[in-house]
């Protein structure tokens, strides 16, 4: 974890939650980094689980590009997460390590406040202007529910989105008419479509399904079920040594 995850403390949605000290911290692990192309696969990842990793691999490989699992401190439109920020950053990490081309953003652990996805782009773009390719991975079903997340229409503007199939979630059935509308000429055949402009195309990712999900982790690890699949080793380790999860 860089320093900005280390100092993130809280992960609950606490009004009165700020970074460690009120202090504003910066996004570490990126500093001084010009990618050509930035790739974030944003979660909560309360666990990180092995269909993340499977999605962080498949796009790492059909994008050419490193992958940063961004966890959300706040993250909007859901319950508070069961692990605080850093536990989460933390598993990120041990997630992560040894693997070529993944890595960890905290950026939005350095931002008070719920973490809007609109806002970190926004941010970014600040940094490192309008033209440089800039994608969002997000799962099948993150991907329908986009007309409720704030601003959404902006996101185009901002980021391509690559999408990852899902079980219980086909994308081609149950697509929101205001969604498939805005879809309309953004569909990418391929990478080389996504590095050639800044963002607002929209590329399939066909990995094997994976049906794993956080929450059959949470709930298996509360009901006293075996878990310990779902997860890298070292994530499940480190749940154990914590005691996280054990209360729903
Ligand atoms: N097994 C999976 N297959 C495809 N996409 C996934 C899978 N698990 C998670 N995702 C995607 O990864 C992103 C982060 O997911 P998140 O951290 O919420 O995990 P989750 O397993 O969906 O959690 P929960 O069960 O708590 O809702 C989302 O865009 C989600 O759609
Ligand atoms: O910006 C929003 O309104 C918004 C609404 C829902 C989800 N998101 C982002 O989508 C990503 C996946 O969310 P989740 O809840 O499935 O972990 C994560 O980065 C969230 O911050 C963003």
């Amino acid at each position: 974890m860089d320093r900005a995850g280390a100092a993130a403390a809280g992960g609950g949605r606490n009004p009165r939650r700020a970074p460690a000290g009120g202090r504003r911290v910066s996004a570490e692990s990126d500093a001084g980094e010009r990618p050509g192309f930035w790739v974030f696969y944003g979660g909560t990842f309360d666990p990180v689980h092995d269909g993340h990793l499977a999605i962080a691999r498949a796009a790492r490989d059909a994008l050419q590009a490193t992958v940063r699992l961004m966890p959300a401190a706040d993250p909007p439109h859901r319950a508070p997460p069961g692990a605080n920020a850093a536990h989460r950053a933390r598993m990120l990490d041990l997630a992560v390590a040894g693997e070529p081309g993944l890595r960890v953003d905290t950026r939005e652990l350095a931002r008070a406040g719920r973490s809007y996805t609109v806002d970190t782009l926004r941010e970014l773009r600040a940094q490192v202007g309008m033209q440089v390719p800039v994608a969002l991975v997000v799962g099948a079903d993150s991907f329908l529910g986009l007309p409720q997340w704030r601003d959404w229409r902006a996101l185009f503007d901002l980021a391509h989105f690559v999408v990852a199939d899902r079980p219980g979630s086909p994308l081609d059935e149950d697509l929101a008419p205001e969604l498939a509308a805005a879809l309309d000429g953004r569909e990418a055949a391929d990478a080389a479509a996504l590095r050639a402009a800044p963002a607002g195309r929209v590329l399939r990712l066909h990995q094997p399904l994976h049906a794993e999900s956080a929450s059959q982790v949470r709930l298996r690890i509360a009901a006293g079920q075996p878990w310990q699949d779902l997860v890298p080793l070292a994530v499940a380790a480190y749940i154990q040594r914590h005691g996280l999860y054990v209360r729903p």
